[in-house]
Parts: structure tokens; C-alpha cells; sequence
């Protein structure tokens, strides 16, 4: 497949409302991605759909090099195959360092095979500055994660996630309560993640999406109502008339 996931004519109905109506939506290998949308367009649903939380009704979910179909695999199953997601508020393990959080979350992707001869090696110290210095908490190593501010919890959560090198990433609403200076590093973060993998990013910001600088897609109920750079998607008639209310 030349795409990394390849969605097609997905519906989902909740009590008689079609929540998704007719999705398609595609990803490359190495893509930054974020989607937009008012309130209620499905953006949520549609990271469940992908991720499995949510079973669409019809359509098709491929992943991958040979196309395989998300739709028939767990959640669990869905996140091994390379599917991270970091939802809006930052779950970190808050009496741990910096360092421990992400040590955690390198021994999670590792195999119970790889676990059983597991010694502690240089290559994880190594690996865990590496995370550490792509979501700049390199001189953090050592602090309690519950001392961080918002920002940095934010960050550490998305050098968790890397940890277990996900080829897609989810991330919802990343820039929310975030200060300008530590918006403006999460850009950078997310900007270098996707140089190697597929991030898409759900944001209501239109600033933090400009810096971004990536494809858009916008949605409304349930389907893609535009898509293209941000001026093409904000110039788009259907789409101020959805943020004006019309
Ligand atoms: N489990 C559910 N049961 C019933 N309705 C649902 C369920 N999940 C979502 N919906 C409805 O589906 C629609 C799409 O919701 P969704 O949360 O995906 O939108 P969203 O674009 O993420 O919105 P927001 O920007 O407010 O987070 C909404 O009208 C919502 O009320």
C-alpha cells in the first residue's frame, strides 16, 4: 500500500445519529497531519474508529505495507502493531523521575522474550537521553514527573509514547493550556517526530496549526468537508460557513 493507513467509507450511527459518515481519510509513511473541525464533527470518533476503541458500522481500515485490516484487531493488538495515541491530559506515572517514566515505557514494547534476558544496557541509557533530548527534558532526567509543569508532562507523554516507536502517532489537542514559548517547542517536537513516522494531530488552535505548517483535513459531520494546506482549507466557502455557524 503507498499510504501507511488507508481509511474508506466508514459510518458509525450512536442511537440513530451518524456520528462518521462516509469517512475517507489517508496518511503517508512520514506525515505531520492535522485535522480540524467544530465541535462534534467526529474527530474524536474517528482516532477511536482507528484505534479501535470504536467499531464503524461499514467501510475499511488498512495499515500498512500489506494492507492489513485494523477492523478485525483488538485495541491491544492495534497498538503493537505500531498505533500510539496520546489523548488531552497527561497521563504520567507522577512519583517517578523523568528518567523512570520513560525507562517504563521502553520495557513496555519490549517482548516477554526480551524481558526474560533483560539486564539493563547501555543502549536504553543511551536511548532514554535520546528521547529525553528530541522532547527537550534532557536536564529534567532526574525530576519527579509530578513536578513538571503542564508543558512538560505534555512532553514527556509524547517521548513515552516515541519510546515504543510508534509508526502513527494520535495526539489530541496538544497545544491546550500550554503557554506560547512551550506551544511553540511542541511544534518543534512534533515537527521532528513526523520526519520518521506518521503524526496526525487533532487541534482547535488555527495559530498552533499555521506553525505547524502540514496538510489539513478539515471534518464535519462525520465526513472530510476540505482538505489541503490551511489557507486552502480556511479560504474554503463550506468551511467558513461551518466555523461561522451559517
Ligand atoms: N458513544 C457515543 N454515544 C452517542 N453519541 C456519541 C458517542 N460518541 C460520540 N457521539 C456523538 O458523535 C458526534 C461526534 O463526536 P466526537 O466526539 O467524535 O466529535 P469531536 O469532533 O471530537 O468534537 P470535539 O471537538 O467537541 O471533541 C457528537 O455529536 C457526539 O455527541
Amino acid at each position: 500500500m503507498a499510504e501507511l493507513l488507508e481509511v474508506n467509507g466508514i459510518s458509525v450511527t450512536f442511537d440513530g445519529f451518524k456520528a462518521i459518515n462516509n469517512l475517507a481519510f489517508s496518511i503517508g509513511y512520514a506525515e505531520l497531519r492535522a485535522i480540524i473541525g467544530p465541535n462534534g464533527a467526529g474527530k474524536t470518533t474517528f482516532m477511536d474508529i482507528v484505534t479501535g476503541k470504536t467499531r464503524p458500522d461499514e467501510g475499511s481500515v488498512l495499515w500498512g505495507e500489506k494492507s492489513i485490516s485494523l477492523l478485525s484487531k483488538s485495541e491491544s493488538q492495534i497498538a503493537n502493531l505500531g498505533i500510539g495515541r496520546k489523548f488531552q491530559k497527561p497521563t504520567v506515572f507522577e512519583d517517578q523521575s523523568v528518567r523512570d517514566n520513560l525507562m517504563m515505557a521502553l520495557k513496555a514494547k519490549r517482548t516477554p522474550w526480551a524481558v526474560l534476558f533483560h539486564r539493563g544496557s547501555d543502549g536504553e541509557t543511551a536511548r532514554i537521553e535520546e528521547l529525553a533530548a528530541e522532547i527537550g527534558l534532557k536536564d529534567a532526567l532526574d525530576r519527579r514527573a509530578g513536578d513538571l509543569s503542564h508543558g512538560q508532562k505534555q512532553w514527556l507523554e509524547i517521548g513515552m509514547l516515541l519510546a515504543q516507536d510508534p509508526q502513527l502517532l494520535l495526539v489530541d489537542e496538544p497545544a491546550a493550556g500550554m503557554t506560547v514559548d512551550e506551544r511553540n517547542k511542541t511544534t518543534e517536537i512534533l515537527k521532528r517526530a513526523a520526519k520518521t513516522r506518521a503524526v496526525v494531530v487533532v487541534e482547535h488552535d488555527m495559530e498552533f496549526i499555521r506553525n505547524l505548517d502540514c496538510k489539513v483535513t478539515c471534518l464535519h459531520e462525520g465526513s472530510v468537508l476540505a482538505e489541503g494546506s490551511l489557507d486552502f482549507v480556511t479560504s474554503n466557502k463550506d468551511v467558513i460557513d461551518v466555523y461561522l455557524g451559517r
